[in-house]
Order: C-alpha cells, then sequence, then structure tokens
C-alpha cells in the first residue's frame, strides 16, 4: 500500500475516533455488505435468448457507445473487469433472457441447466446470483400486458415463466450457498385513462398467488416485488402500482422492491425505508438516478444516495435490505458504468457509517436542533475520501481515479475489437 493513502488513512481514522468512530470496524463491517450488480447495463438489456429483438416493456436505453457484450462469456468477461475495481465481494443480478444455452429454449421452459455456466462462474469467482423473470421484449407482452393479461393462455404462459424463474433462482441459492432474491416486475399498464383500473389487478393478484404457491427454502431463496407509477407508453396506468405490492407484499410476506426510479419525480425512496422497516422483514432495493423520469443514470454521489445510505445505517437495516443497483446507460463505457454506480453506492454506505449517529441521535432527542444541523455540516466534510482510498487499497482494486486508466485499456484491447469483429 501508497505510504501517502496509509498516513492520510492514520490521520482521519484518528479525527474520526474523536467521535467514538472506529474506522477499522467500520471497514470490516463495509466489507460483508453485498451489492447486487445487475447485468442488463453490460448489454443495454439485450440478453442471449432474442437478443436482436426490439426492448419493450416501456424501458429504453439510449447511447450507441461501441464495445457492448453479445455473448454470455463477453459480459462475464466485462463483469469480472468491473469486479477487479469494486472493493467486496458482491452479487450479480441476472435477467432470465440472460440464458446461457445454444437451445431455443422458450420463457416458460427454462430450467437451471440454462444458466449452469453462470453458476459455474459465480462459484470460481466467489459471487452471489440473484434472478428476475424477464415479462418484457417478447411477443407475449407486445400489447403491454402479461401476469395482469385477459387472455387466460398469455397469462398462464407468464406465470409458468414466473415459476419457472423461482425454481432457477432456489437452485442458484442451493449452488452458492446463500441467498438468491427472484425479483418479479411486470410492465403491465395503459398508455391512457383506463375505465377499469381493479380488473387487470384482480388477475394480476391471483397470478402472483400462482407464481408464488410452490414453498421454496427462505436460506436459499426469497420473492421480491417491485412496483413501477408509469413507463413509456404506460403513462396513464400501470397495474403493479406502489400500494398494490405493498398491499401483496405485506400480506403474502414477499420482500418489496423500492426502485428509486418508479415514483413520482420529487418522490424519494430513503423516506420509505423507515415506514416498510416497521412492517416488513426485509427490503429490496433498486438503487437507481431518475433524471426528469425513470431514466435510470448511472448512480453518482447525490444527496437522494447517500439518505438511503443513512437510512440504512442510522436504523440498523443492513442485515435486512438487499441492495440492487438498476440503471443502463449505453452513452458511455459499460464497464465503467458499472464501476461508477457501484463505487459510489459503497462509498455512500461508508460515509453514512462514518457519521457520529449516536450523538446526532441524543441531540435530537433533546432538542438540541442546532447542534444535529452543525454537526451534520461539519461532518460532510470529514475526510471520508482518505478512508475510502484505504479501503480500496486494502481490497487490492485500484485506489482513486486509477481504475480510469485501467479501464481505458480494457476498452482499447478487449471493448473495441468487438465491434471490429463484426466489420
Ligand atoms: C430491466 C428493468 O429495469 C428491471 O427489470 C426492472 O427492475 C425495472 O426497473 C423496470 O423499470
Ligand atoms: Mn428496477
Amino acid at each position: 500500500m501508497e505510504n501517502q493513502v496509509k498516513q492520510a488513512y492514520e490521520a482521519a481514522k484518528s479525527l474520526y475516533a474523536q467521535h467514538g468512530i472506529d474506522t477499522d470496524e467500520v471497514l470490516k463491517k463495509l466489507a460483508e455488505i453485498k451489492v447486487s450488480v445487475h447485468c442488463w447495463q453490460g448489454d443495454d438489456v439485450k440478453g442471449f435468448l432474442n437478443k436482436d429483438g426490439e426492448l419493450t416493456g416501456g424501458i429504453s436505453v439510449t447511447g450507441q457507445y461501441p464495445g457492448a457484450a453479445t455473448t454470455p462469456a463477453e459480459l462475464r468477461e466485462d463483469l469480472e473487469q468491473a469486479f477487479s475495481m469494486i472493493p467486496g465481494k458482491h452479487k450479480v443480478n441476472l435477467h432470465a433472457i440472460y440464458a446461457d444455452t445454444d437451445e431455443q429454449v422458450e420463457l416458460d421452459r427454462i430450467e437451471p441447466k440454462h444458466y449452469e455456466n453462470w453458476v459455474k462462474w459465480a462459484k470460481e469467482q466467489g459471487l452471489g446470483l440473484d434472478f428476475n423473470p424477464t415479462c418484457f421484449s417478447h411477443e407475449k407482452s407486445s400489447d403491454g400486458f402479461t401476469l395482469s393479461h385477459s387472455d387466460p393462455e398469455i397469462r398462464k404462459f407468464w406465470i409458468d415463466h414466473c415459476k419457472a424463474s423461482r425454481r432457477i433462482g432456489a437452485y442458484f441459492g442451493e449452488q452458492l450457498g446463500q441467498t438468491c432474491v427472484t425479483n418479479v416486475w411486470v410492465p403491465d399498464g395503459f398508455k391512457d385513462n383506463p375505465v377499469d383500473r381493479m380488473t387487470p389487478r384482480k388477475r394480476l393478484k391471483d397470478s402472483l398467488d400462482e407464481v408464488f404457491a410452490e414453498k421454496l427454502d427462505p436460506k436459499y431463496h426469497l420473492d421480491a416485488v417491485e412496483s413501477k407509477l408509469f413507463g413509456l407508453g404506460s403513462e396513464a396506468y400501470v397495474v403493479g402500482s406502489h400500494e398494490f405490492y405493498m398491499g401483496y407484499g405485506l400480506q403474502n410476506d414477499t420482500l418489496i422492491c423500492l426502485d428509486a426510479g418508479h415514483f413520482h419525480p420529487t418522490e424519494v425512496i430513503s423516506n420509505k425505508l423507515s415506514s416498510l422497516a416497521l412492517f416488513t422483514n426485509g427490503i429490496l432495493l433498486h438503487v437507481s438516478r431518475p433524471m426528469r423520469w425513470d431514466s435510470d443514470h448511472v448512480v453518482i454521489m447525490d444527496d437522494e444516495l447517500l439518505e438511503i445510505a443513512r437510512e440504512l445505517v442510522r436504523h440498523d437495516l443492513l442485515p435486512t435490505t438487499h441492495i440492487g443497483l438498476d440503471f443502463f446507460d449505453g452513452s458511455i463505457n459499460r464497464v465503467a458504468a458499472w464501476v461508477v454506480g457501484t463505487r459510489n453506492t459503497i462509498k455512500a454506505l461508508l460515509r453514512a457509517m462514518l457519521e457520529p449517529v449516536d450523538a446526532l441521535k441524543s441531540a435530537e432527542l433533546q432538542g438540541d436542533y442546532t447542534l444535529r444541523l452543525a454537526l451534520t455540516e461539519e461532518f460532510k466534510t470529514y475526510p471520508f475520501g482518505a478512508i475510502w482510498d484505504y479501503y480500496c487499497a486494502q481490497q487490492k482494486v485500484p485506489v482513486r481515479e486509477q481504475w480510469i486508466a485501467e479501464i481505458k485499456t480494457y476498452e482499447q484491447e478487449v471493448l473495441l475489437q468487438r465491434d471490429k469483429s463484426f466489420v
């Protein structure tokens, strides 16, 4: 480790120690937190089962940056590159369309064997896996409806797909010896005002009951349900609204997934955690950055990211919260997008762990709002960067911006060669 990094750490450590914060202990706890890195940033949500098909379901990726992964092997190679620049051991979040198989398998027929290469790789890399049924970008979702479809045959197709996905998730969990979260998100909704808001919701509820009927060991597998306020082409009404899934999750003991981009533009998920946590056994997060709409921008160190991290730390929610990422930007180097978003998420957690929470809570309890404000503001310029640098060095990943040069080399040597091979 560079001397400068060590010296800066020692100086910062003694400053934090004056407030009773043991930075060595903080770093040990930080190393235990797993972030679920979404595979779909690597190829603009195309997947491999129908990679030339259109991206539908009211989501969109913009940008033409060269070098997107086009095979499972390339995607894994890119993920390995990203993880070599991210401190800690984490998870990869797969969508069903990322099956690694030569078989022309339909979504309602997928089996663990179609993901075996992912499992083998995850074992080798010491990673966990999470899973998602893919209820979009398919001819059977072309009119915008899946689990709430009015046609029982189409509904059955999607129910069978979600059932198959849960079994794959459970297989991941058993094979890797750590819990896999399988998250159900469906795009179902109307572009314009519906007359009947209730019946599609009733159908979605019935479909979910069928999907979740098979009991799976919670040690290895947990279910989650993800709501959304609107999508492109479903601006007026989304069947799986927040109230719908909050009710469903509470009644059926599934995790409720909060995606930072799935609410009104000024509504934040950080303010929901302390409420939901009082009534649930756990929460799934999709950390994202909506800009004006659910635009899925790369996560940066903004106020909301820090506030999410603070809520998790201050209320001891880390043990029961599953932190997933959800963004996709095709206008920049996609590996760099992963690195920036994941490093920021971990860095925000570190910043939150380096705050004098007990002193702040006690100031608030005593009504000393002056102290609360003053201390919060002073801590904004405490040297958390020195602790972060030391953590990166300790975890043997690049310190500060050193990773950018490595990514540029990877871009030249690997990513840009892919596009050339098509010429
Ligand atoms: C790929 C999607 O973004 C993802 O499945 C879902 O979580 C979502 O947020 C849709 O808006
Ligand atoms: Mn999401």
